[in-house]
C-alpha cells in the first residue's frame, strides 16, 4: 500500500480514476522496434530500405516489420500529438504507454504530449522481451529488478522525475528465458509492495497466457490487477479461451486495426480481422467476462497512423464502437469494458 492508493498515476501526476473516461488500455506513442526487424523476402530489400510512398503503402501494411523507417513511431511527435487531439474530439480520455525498457520509452515526450494535448497519459515500468535485455538487465536479481520497477512508479524513469503509473508492457518470448521469469517475478512482487496495475505481452504461444498469470501469482501478483494483452494472436481456441479466463485478470484484445494477410512474426497464424475480434469479445460477454474485457490498437509502427493512411487512434471510438453497437453489444457493456474495466484496473490498492 502507497500513498498512491485510490488514484491513478499519469505522466502529470496522480489523478482520480473517475477523470480517466474512454481509455485506450494498450498502446505506444513513441518508440523504437528495430529491434524486431524481419528480413524481408529475396527481391524485397530495395523496399526495406526505401521511403514511404503511396505505390509501397500496401506492401508495408503486409510486411510492418521489414520497412525500416516504419519502426520508428520515436519520429512521429508532431502527428502523433495531432492524432490526440483527434483521439480527444472523439470522445477519448487516457491512453496507456506500454513503451518498457528495450524499446526506447521516452517519458518526457509523453509528458510534453500530455500538456499539449490534455490527454491523460501512463507510463509503464519494466522491461520488454529478453532480445531487448541489456547484459546489465540479464545479470541482475528478482530483488534489484524490482528495486527498478518500484523506483520508476515512485520516483520516476530514466533520470527524470516522471512517474510510470503501471508495470509494463513486461515482455515474454516463448518458451519464457531465465530473464524474462525474473523480470515477472520482479513485476509480481512490485504489484504485492505497491498494489500496482501490471500488464504483459505473452509469448505466441497458446500455453503463454496461464503460465505467466501462473508465474506471477506464485510471485505474489493478483491475477485481478494484471492485463493479459494481445489474446487476439494467442489464444484461438474457444475452450482454451474460457479456461483462461478463469483465472480471473484482465482479458486485453488489443491489436484492433491489424488486419494482414501474412503474420510475420508466426506465420502458421492467420491474425483476425476487427469483425472477429468483436466476436471474441461478444463471446466473453455472453459467457460473463464483461467486467474482465479490454479493447486498444497497440499502434507501435508509423503506418498505424493517420499520416500514412493508418487507422489511428481513434478507430476504436470511431469505427469499431459503432460496430459493436450493430452486433448487439450494448452501448452499457462498451463503457464497461472501455471506462469501467480500465479505471478499475489502473486504481492503486
Ligand atoms: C509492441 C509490441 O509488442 N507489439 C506486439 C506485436 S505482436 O505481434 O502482437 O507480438
Amino acid at each position: 500500500m502507497t500513498s498512491l492508493r485510490g488514484k491513478a498515476q499519469t505522466v502529470l501526476g496522480p489523478v482520480e480514476p473517475d477523470c480517466l473516461g474512454y481509455t485506450l488500455t494498450h498502446e505506444h506513442l513513441t518508440m523504437n522496434y528495430s529491434s524486431c526487424f524481419c528480413p524481408p523476402s529475396p527481391g524485397q530489400e530495395a523496399l526495406s530500405d526505401g521511403p514511404f510512398e503511396m505505390k509501397n503503402l500496401y506492401w508495408i501494411k503486409q510486411n510492418p516489420y521489414s520497412h525500416k523507417e516504419n519502426l520508428l513511431l520515436c519520429e512521429e511527435t508532431d502527428a502523433v500529438k495531432e492524432e490526440l487531439l483527434h483521439f480527444k474530439a472523439a470522445g477519448g480520455g487516457t491512453i496507456v504507454e506500454n513503451t518498457t525498457t528495450g524499446i526506447a520509452r521516452d517519458v518526457k515526450t509523453l509528458k510534453k504530449l500530455a500538456e499539449e494535448t490534455g490527454v491523460h497519459i501512463i507510463a509503464g515500468a519494466g522491461f520488454y522481451v529478453d532480445s531487448t535485455h541489456s547484459p546489465q538487465t540479464q545479470a541482475m536479481t528478482v530483488e534489484q529488478l524490482t528495486g527498478i520497477i518500484v523506483d520508476e512508479i515512485l520516483s520516476g524513469a530514466d533520470g527524470t522525475d516522471i512517474k510510470c503509473g503501471v508495470v509494463g508492457e513486461i515482455g515474454c518470448s516463448w518458451p519464457l528465458t531465465a530473464s524474462e521469469r525474473r523480470v515477472l517475478q520482479a513485476a509480481a512482487q512490485a504489484q504485492a509492495q505497491l498494489g500496482c496495475p501490471v500488464i504483459v505481452h505473452p509469448g505466441r504461444s497458446s500455453q503463454a497466457p496461464g503460465r505467466i498469470v501462473r508465474l506471477l501469482q506464485e510471485a505474489g501478483a493478483k491475477a485481478a490487477k494484471t492485463v493479459m494483452s494481445h489474446l487476439d494472436r494467442t489464444i484461438f481456441d474457444t475452450e482454451e479461451l474460457l479456461e483462461f479466463a478463469e483465472l480471473g485478470c484482465y482479458l486485453e484484445y488489443d491489436l484492433f486495426g491489424t488486419e494482414f494477410l501474412h503474420y510475420q512474426f508466426q506465420p502458421e497464424v492467420d491474425m483476425p480481422s476487427d469483425s472477429q475480434r468483436i466476436a471474441r469479445i461478444r463471446l466473453l460477454i455472453d459467457e460473463g467476462y464483461e467486467d474482465r474485457i479490454l479493447m486498444a490498437h497497440d499502434v507501435h509502427t508509423k503506418n498505424r497512423l493517420l499520416k500514412y493512411g493508418g487507422h489511428g487512434y481513434s478507430h476504436i471510438l470511431k469505427n469499431i464502437v459503432p460496430k459493436m453497437l450493430i452486433r448487439g453489444i450494448s452501448q452499457d457493456k462498451i463503457d464497461k469494458i472501455l471506462i469501467a474495466n480500465p479505471k478499475r484496473w489502473l486504481t492503486f490498492e
